[in-house]
């Protein structure tokens, strides 16, 4: 193993890459909890380049993509595969075409497609159909190479999520992810699985799955016991990264939720955003709603005795809190119009 971040893991990444393109993307920081739960770690996927986990696959899909000589790239996105897919394109010179359904994508998302020179196609609809008109057009036109999660070299990226987890500390109990098109909780599930096959680790951690109450087709299937999800046609959640309604990964995600003995937990926007101004007041951690959902679902599971408090859990902080100003605006703090010279019996004031 030399380097540091996703390509450190080169030798476990399958494919022959003519050129690789990186943004030295991986290598986050599992940062200890100060103040919920001594046994609590948070894997901040939010300093990656673009600002959320997306960056280790387009890391690898684009290399591949530059590898085979496409020019053209494409993804239907929520927003943050967007913006990666956006910047990896960039980086490797080649145009890249984004699929968003319009109204529904936070700003700091949108912001960066447009820095980045993405071509945006917005939908009148849910990620879901956006979605459905990539895999459709990559049916149809073979020019345009697609970087969504069902594009395994996406997958392969992201597994090194698990393997810089194990190098940290080893393999906790528990690893809670927030799902959405429900590709990230696989892969690291798969990465925690090649470990345990090279026989690096002798045991993989349960995978849970955390989804928005009104976007939680796979937690619903989970719950119920069912084997099948009952999709959403109108998704809708607060937590607009996970507002999908139609997960493309929805069988790899209870394969690994199944294999782990893990479980699936739907939680509410309240408690998200109850979750995400927690994450920032008690550990100064800013993740977007959708990450936080993690942490919500951390407490739901405590409380049920899903996970008892003394057990190693991982959290994944799935994308930066600067992706969504709305929602941190949504917080609310004091804000005091002052004189400045009367700021000192303001503080005074407010201290006692
Ligand atoms: C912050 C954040 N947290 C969690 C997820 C869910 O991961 P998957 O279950 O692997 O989809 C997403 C996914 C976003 C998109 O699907 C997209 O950007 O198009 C995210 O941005």
């Amino acid at each position: 193993l030399k380097g540091r971040g996703v390509w450190r893991y080169k030798d476990l990444i399958p494919g022959y890459y003519k050129s690789i393109i990186s943004i030295n993307e991986g290598n986050t920081p599992l940062i200890k909890s100060a103040n919920i739960n001594k046994q609590l770690y948070f894997k901040f996927e939010g300093l990656n380049p673009t600002g959320s986990f997306k960056d280790r696959g387009m890391t690898v899909a684009v290399s591949s993509a530059v590898s085979l000589n496409y020019k053209t790239v494409i993804a239907a996105s929520t927003g943050n595969t967007a913006a990666s897919a956006a910047a990896y394109a960039a980086r490797a010179g080649i145009k890249s075409f984004i699929v968003l359904p319009k109204g529904k994508v936070a700003l700091g998302k949108l912001a960066q497609s447009v820095l980045y020179g993405a071509i945006i196609l917005e939908v009148d609809g849910s990620f879901d159909v956006a979605m459905e008109a990539v895999m459709r057009l990559y049916r149809d036109l073979k020019i345009v190479y697609p970087l969504n999660s069902f594009n395994p070299w996406r997958l392969e990226g992201q597994k090194t999520i698990a393997f810089e987890i194990m190098e940290d500390i080893g393999v906790p109990e528990n690893v809670i992810v927030p799902v959405g098109n429900a590709g990230n909780i696989y892969a690291i599930w798969k990465g925690f699985n090649e470990l345990l096959k090279i026989g690096i680790i002798d045991k993989v951690p349960r995978m849970i799955g955390v989804q928005a109450e009104g976007a939680s087709p796979i937690a619903n299937a989970i719950i119920k016991g069912k084997n099948e999800p009952d999709f959403i046609e109108n998704p809708d959640t607060v937590a607009t990264a996970i507002r999908i309604g139609r997960p493309v990964n929805w069988q790899k995600a209870m394969k690994a939720i199944k294999e782990s003995k893990g479980t699936a937990i739907v939680v509410s926007d309240s408690e998200i955003l109850e979750a995400q101004k927690t994450l920032a007041r008690k550990e100064g951690i800013g993740a977007e709603p959708a990450s936080a959902a993690a942490l919500a679902g951390y407490f739901k599971a405590i409380n049920y005795g899903i996970i008892d408090k003394d057990e190693k859990t991982v959290l994944i902080l799935t994308g930066h809190s600067l992706k969504d100003p709305e929602s941190m605006a949504k917080a609310d703090t004091k804000r005091i119009l002052v004189n400045p010279l009367h700021i000192e019996k303001i503080i005074v004031g407010e201290i006692n």
